[in-house]
């Protein structure tokens, strides 16, 4: 397996042209170096790029954002003393001596509800009848719930009860009982949520709780992606002799939106070069990154290579993706990915997901290790190309470990505790996009295996 600490360093230039093929980590590394603005804390133009990386989102539409900074509570929560229950709010000396057989007999002195104001502190030998979340009278100090109780005028429509109201206590309280003291949940300048968090349902309650409306997030990264070829049409569309439908489109901008990336744009464009150059000069005038799929190979009508002078297009030794590029457009990063629709998503897999991932403050895609199936390995293994690094479409069988589902007669050694079988899946050429969908992970051959068998260990990256 090729080492993936320690990555090779080496200066970028950008220039034009065909450069001789590097490593998946050589390449990795550029990217990466070239991205690095766009992560907060790591980039070099200063103050300026950490105050554009956060921003101010409503409350409301946060989900799923990183919070950029700390969130402590204005206040405290619960913001004033409350009932935990629908009852009444007594002294409990008043009502330390009730039991089944003996209540204690209180006047009501009225009603307390959830409902905007100040209640009357409550006279000592007396109760109140309370609701839950109602704020909890001075002077009062316990709740009894309604069920402890002969109910007295609980349930009768008396908002303001007669004097002659009474309520028989049956059950004891200590002080305390029953009330949520303010400030139990969070005290004022408590901290409620770290810089960092990943902001879910939960996290916004707590926000909202707080009353806070707004919240600093990170910024998340716009990219602008631009399909080439004079022979795509939108899905949807009817395709004519010659057409196809443009899939790269539609799963870049998938992939951007699933690792915390906004698409600020999506456009297409045929294989004519001013049109090319306008379209990219738009894309990079209006976003943090643009992507492009196709125009990068050795045909006549290489738009992409044509247009972006500031970009280094180099073959990296890897399959599918093999032909890539890096670079600038009027200052705007740009990475250039082959047109063939797997070869497109197994770049941004390897190249661009982890970054935009970090970007937005996610955490790594997680990679991890199986035991390869004897499905879709012919007998005598499955041929590899020595020197370039191969990402086959892969699927972890259900139900986990390899233990119970392989043995010897299924081709592949039985350890249990071991990692997951995972199975080779449809075929491996870089146009076969339904294929693909079948896949779940990508399966990482190194570069220097020239074939694959059943019981081979590998890394698998989700898809
Ligand atoms: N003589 C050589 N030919 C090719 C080489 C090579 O080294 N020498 N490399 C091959 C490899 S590997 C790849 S990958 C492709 C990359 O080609 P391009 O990036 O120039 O892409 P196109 O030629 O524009 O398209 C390739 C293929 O993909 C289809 N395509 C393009 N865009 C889309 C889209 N948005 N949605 C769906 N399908 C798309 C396109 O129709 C072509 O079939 O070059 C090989 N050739
Ligand atoms: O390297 Mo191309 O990206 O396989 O088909």
């Amino acid at each position: 397996m090729p080492p993936t600490s320690g990555r090779a360093r080496r200066p970028v230039g950008y220039v034009r042209g065909v450069s001789s093929r590097v490593s998946v980590e050589q390449h990795r590394a550029d990217v990466e170096d070239l991205l690095a603005v766009l992560i907060p804390g790591q980039g070099r133009t200063g103050g300026g790029a950490v105050r554009r990386s956060v921003e101010r989102s409503d409350a409301g539409e946060a989900l799923g954002r990183v919070l950029a900074d700390d969130v402590v509570a204005p206040g405290p929560l619960p913001r004033f003393r409350n009932s935990q229950m629908d009852g009444f709010a007594v002294r409990a000396a008043d009502v330390a001596g009730a039991r089944a057989d003996a209540p204690v007999v209180l006047p009501v002195a009225g009603e307390v509800a959830a409902r905007p104001g100040r209640p009357e502190p409550l006279a000592p030998g007396s109760a109140v009848r309370i609701m839950t979340g109602a704020p909890v009278p001075d002077g009062a100090d316990a709740v009894v719930p309604v069920e402890h109780t002969d109910a007295g005028t609980f349930n009768r429509d008396a908002t303001r009860p007669a004097p002659s109201d009474t309520v028989r206590v049956r059950v004891p309280r200590a002080a305390g009982d029953f009330v949520r003291e303010a400030g139990s949940d969070v005290g004022a300048g408590d901290l409620v949520l770290p810089a960092g968090t990943l902001l879910a349902p939960h996290h916004l309650a707590a926000a909202a709780a707080c009353g806070i409306g707004e919240l600093l997030v990170r910024r998340r990264v716009r990219v602008a992606i631009v399909s080439t070829g004079s022979e795509l049409v939108a899905p949807g569309e009817a395709a004519g002799p010659g057409q196809i439908w443009d899939a790269n489109a539609v799963a870049l901008a998938a992939a951007v939106r699933a690792s915390g990336a906004v698409v600020a744009s999506t456009e297409r464009v045929g294989d004519d070069e001013d049109a090319a150059r306008e379209t990219l000069r738009r894309a990079a005038s209006s976003s943090d990154l643009v992507i492009t799929s196709g125009g990068v190979s050795q045909g006549a009508h290489e738009v992409v290579k044509d247009v972006l002078a500031d970009v280094v297009f180099r073959p990296v030794a890897m399959q599918p993706g093999g032909p890539q590029g890096f670079g600038r457009l009027d200052g705007t990063p740009v990475l250039t990915f082959p047109g063939n629709p797997v070869s497109t998503q197994v770049s941004f897999v390897v190249f661009l997901r982890g970054v935009l991932r970090r970007a937005a403050g996610l955490p790594p895609a997680e990679e991890r290790r199986a035991v390869v199936g004897p499905d879709g390995i012919p007998d005598g293994g499955l041929a590899s190309p020595g020197g370039k690094r191969q990402f086959l479409r892969g699927r972890v069988r259900d139900g986990g470990p390899a233990a119970g589902l392989a043995g010897p007669r299924d081709g592949v050694p039985s350890r249990s505790g071991t990692p997951p079988v995972v199975d080779v899946v449809g075929g491996q050429g870089s146009h076969l996009v339904a294929s693909m969908a079948a896949a779940d992970v990508l399966i990482d051959v190194p570069a220097d295996a020239i074939e694959l068998n059943a019981g081979d260990e590998v890394a698998v990256l989700p898809l």
